[in-house]
């Protein structure tokens, strides 16, 4: 069986906490790949609820003093559980003290995956700053950055973009697949975690969890020429239709997936 098929057949929760902007759209996104989303706001339910949930994201975007504490008790109870945990450091390049409470979550927590743009990534890796809050400006390489920092975590490292960057920290797989519709539907990247939530409970191979990053813009190539899509609105209904019939064939036939050789 296919990893999207067991996405389908083997409902796995996934706890999701940290971004009241872009909640629905997680929650949806996860539902309709077959998982079962779970928003977990109350740390006195962190026990019980991560022994039961098959994968935890952390995301800092909607941070306060009071959630940050919150994003390292779930992280811990997921450790504890021996749950995989996607973190997603957002806007940690746009100001000082998102960058603290990232490099907080990264030191107090073990994350099987971190997922950011480029600016978020560099932020952690070298202290860089970005200008425009959720958005990708940095100038670094993508490919020496993604793998310098999966070797410096341990973790996984996804850099999201026009093009991913995906390292375990041996390795580096480029993907070219997306439109820039995806960059204007905000919550996209949150999306993302959640589908490689799921692909984590799915596969622990590397090079299959690259595909599983690939899943998102490749339904977006899919759908982009449909007439009903008119603009990043229809287009982002389109792309959730798609996501949710999305096959291994169609992933297999339209991924641009690429090893780029590292040192
Ligand atoms: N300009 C672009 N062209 C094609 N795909 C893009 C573009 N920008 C982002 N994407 C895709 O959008 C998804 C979310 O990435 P991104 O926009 O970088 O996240 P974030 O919302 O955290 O900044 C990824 O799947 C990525 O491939
Ligand atoms: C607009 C906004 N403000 C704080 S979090 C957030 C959403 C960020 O979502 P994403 O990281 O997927 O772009």
């Amino acid at each position: 069986m296919s990893f999207i098929e067991r996405m389908h057949r083997q409902k796995a929760m996934v706890i999701m906490n940290g971004n009241h902007v872009t909640e629905q759209l997680v929650a949806d996104v996860i539902a309709y790949l077959g998982g079962s989303p779970l928003v977990a706001e109350d740390e006195r339910d962190d026990e019980a609820l991560v022994s039961l949930a098959s994968a935890i994201v952390l995301n800092m975007g909607t941070v306060s003093k009071q959630s940050h504490q919150r994003l390292i008790h779930l992280g811990r109870a997921a450790n504890l559980n021996q749950k995989p945990v996607v973190f997603d450091p957002v806007g940690a390049g746009a100001s000082t003290l998102r960058k603290k409470q990232a490099e907080a979550i990264m030191a107090a927590v073990s994350v099987k995956v971190i997922r950011g743009n480029l600016s978020e990534i560099a932020a952690l890796l070298s202290g860089e700053s970005s200008r425009f809050g959720i958005d990708a400006t940095s100038h670094a390489d993508a490919v020496q950055t993604a793998l310098d920092y999966a070797r410096l975590k341990k973790a996984w490292v996804v850099i999201s973009g026009p093009v991913d960057t995906v390292s375990d920290g041996k390795r580096v797989f480029q993907i070219k697949n997306g439109h820039p519709y995806l960059e204007k539907n905000v919550g996209m990247g949150d999306a993302l975690d959640s589908i490689l939530a799921l692909g984590l409970v799915h596969t622990t191979r590397f090079e299959e969890f690259v595909q599983v990053v690939a899943m998102l813009p490749v339904a977006a190539d899919l759908v982009i020429k449909q007439s009903a899509v008119r603009g990043p609105a229809s287009f982002k209904m389109a792309l959730l239709d798609k996501l949710s019939q999305l096959s291994q064939a169609e992933l297999f036939d339209v991924a641009h997936i690429k090893e780029v050789p590292v040192n």
